[in-house]
């Protein structure tokens, strides 16, 4: 059968650009549209200019050559008149100049010399800026005797130009590092404050550390973020340590008894068990097994609270027996349990229950000031000897502190491994 179940796209992972390498080239692209656009416009504003200058500076050039050659042109004196041209070429700025007759001859001419390739380059751009020549008549008592013709000369307006788009294009590169230099000020403000907030948050996420703070950031909005950032952090920690303490609380309530503050039932059963793993080699072990005589009756005569004054009296008197790692539990009840830490013989878990039973001697004070005479009785069960397992050995302690009960309480009573037999007192 065809499997029709749609599997989703793995997205792959990559390469991601990171916040200020984004920032950067926005920031250079918008600063090289700015400063381009600028400079184009202003080297078309200074071409025009330059060539409106060099018009009209062409337009008082033809006006002087007018002037100085009107009388070479009344006396016919072609050589004069191309003196006067010579003259004015040498402080003048123009490409070619003629002279011509009414009837349109050359009366005279001269031209710009062309030396080299720079020269060619100035006729070229001569002819692009001035494509028709500046003409003006020569006037003398109000007839016409003749005209000037003038063309521009380009190699000077070429230079003038490759000036002024030299040091325009030097203006606009400074102009461009510093509108970048204060933008990658202000990026790294943003980038700063960003970081920071995204590293705190890696670090509260892969390791819970809410105890990090944001340090606070130069931009409103960013600063913001951050306080709003920290308050959330402060109220996860006390949220967090609320928990460790509820945790604490209920761990420690799961596994102790309320009323005398031993470990409870569930701690003892566990800690049995865990001698008993398979895994490990058998321990020696010692169970007592520990029952208040006549508990029922101090309940019922004194009342509940006696009881309870009673049980945690036995509670710490008990506790004060112990050697570091044994384990005194309340099973429940008037029942106690006392694991005797491995490498125990049977003499020394006897010493043990003799002990218990000497402190145990010493009347209980109740909290009218009272006192009250309270016994004991005490089974005590061996592993591996007599139990192979925390349920057996349990049970064997619990048979034992029947018989103690039985021959008289306040006694001890080792486990036989034998079934039970009724033992009357004396
Ligand atoms: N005051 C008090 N009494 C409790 C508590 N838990 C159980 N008891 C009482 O303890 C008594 C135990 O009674 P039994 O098991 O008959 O024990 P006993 O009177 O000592 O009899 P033997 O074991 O044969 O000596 C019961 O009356 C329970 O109600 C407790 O936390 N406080």
């Amino acid at each position: 059968m065809e499997n029709n179940i749609p599997v989703p796209d793995v997205e792959q992972p990559r390469q991601r650009k990171t916040l200020g390498a984004a920032l950067n080239r926005i920031h250079v692209i918008v600063i090289l549209t700015a400063i381009g656009l600028a400079g184009f416009l202003l080297i078309m504003l200074a071409l025009l200019a330059l060539r409106s200058h060099a018009e009209s500076n062409l337009q008082l050039t033809a006006r002087a050559i007018s002037y100085t050659t009107e009388a070479a042109l009344v006396f016919n004196d072609a050589s004069a008149a191309h003196d006067s041209l010579v003259f004015i070429a040498d402080r003048g700025d123009f490409a070619q100049a003629k002279i011509l007759t009414p009837a349109g001859n050359t009366f005279t001419e001269w031209q710009h010399p062309v030396a080299g390739n720079w020269d060619k380059l100035g006729q070229f751009v001569g002819h692009l800026a001035f494509p028709d020549p500046v003409t003006l008549p020569v006037i003398h008592s109000g007839s016409v005797i003749g005209t000037v013709w003038l063309t521009g000369n380009g190699t000077s307006l070429l230079g003038f130009l490759l000036e002024t788009v030299l040091s325009l294009l030097g203006c606009l590169v400074l102009t461009a590092l510093v509108a970048l230099y204060f933008s990658r000020r202000m990026q790294k403000g943003i980038v700063d404050a960003l970081g920071h907030i995204t590293r705190v948050t890696h670090e509260v996420s892969a390791n819970r550390s809410f105890t990090l703070r944001v340090p606070s950031a130069p931009i409103a909005e960013l600063h913001t973020l951050s306080q709003d950032f920290n308050s959330l952090l402060t109220e996860l920690e006390a949220w967090e340590n609320h928990m460790k303490n509820e945790n604490v609380s209920l761990t420690k309530k799961a596994l102790h008894d309320g009323l005398t503050g031993l470990h409870n039932r569930a701690f003892f059963i566990d800690t049995l068990n865990q001698c008993f793993n398979p895994m490990r080699p058998p321990l020696s072990l010692a169970l007592l097994f520990i029952d208040v005589d006549n508990f029922k009756e101090i309940n019922d005569s004194l009342g509940h609270a006696a009881g309870d004054r009673v049980l945690m009296v036995i509670g710490e008197r008990l506790s004060k027996t112990l050697r570091e790692g044994d384990v005194l539990a309340r099973l429940g009840g008037d029942e106690f349990a006392i694991l005797l830490d491995p490498m125990i013989s049977t003499a020394e878990s006897v010493a043990f229950a003799e002990r218990i039973v000497e402190i145990m001697k010493t009347p209980v004070i109740l909290l009218n000031n009272k006192t009250l005479d309270v016994s004991l009785s005490i089974g005590i069960a061996l592993s591996p000897s007599q139990a192979n397992s925390a349920k057996e050995l349990l049970e064997k302690a619990d048979e034992a502190m029947y018989r103690s009960k039985k021959i008289s309480g306040s006694c001890w009573h080792v486990s036989t491994g034998m079934p039970l037999t009724v033992v009357t007192k004396d």
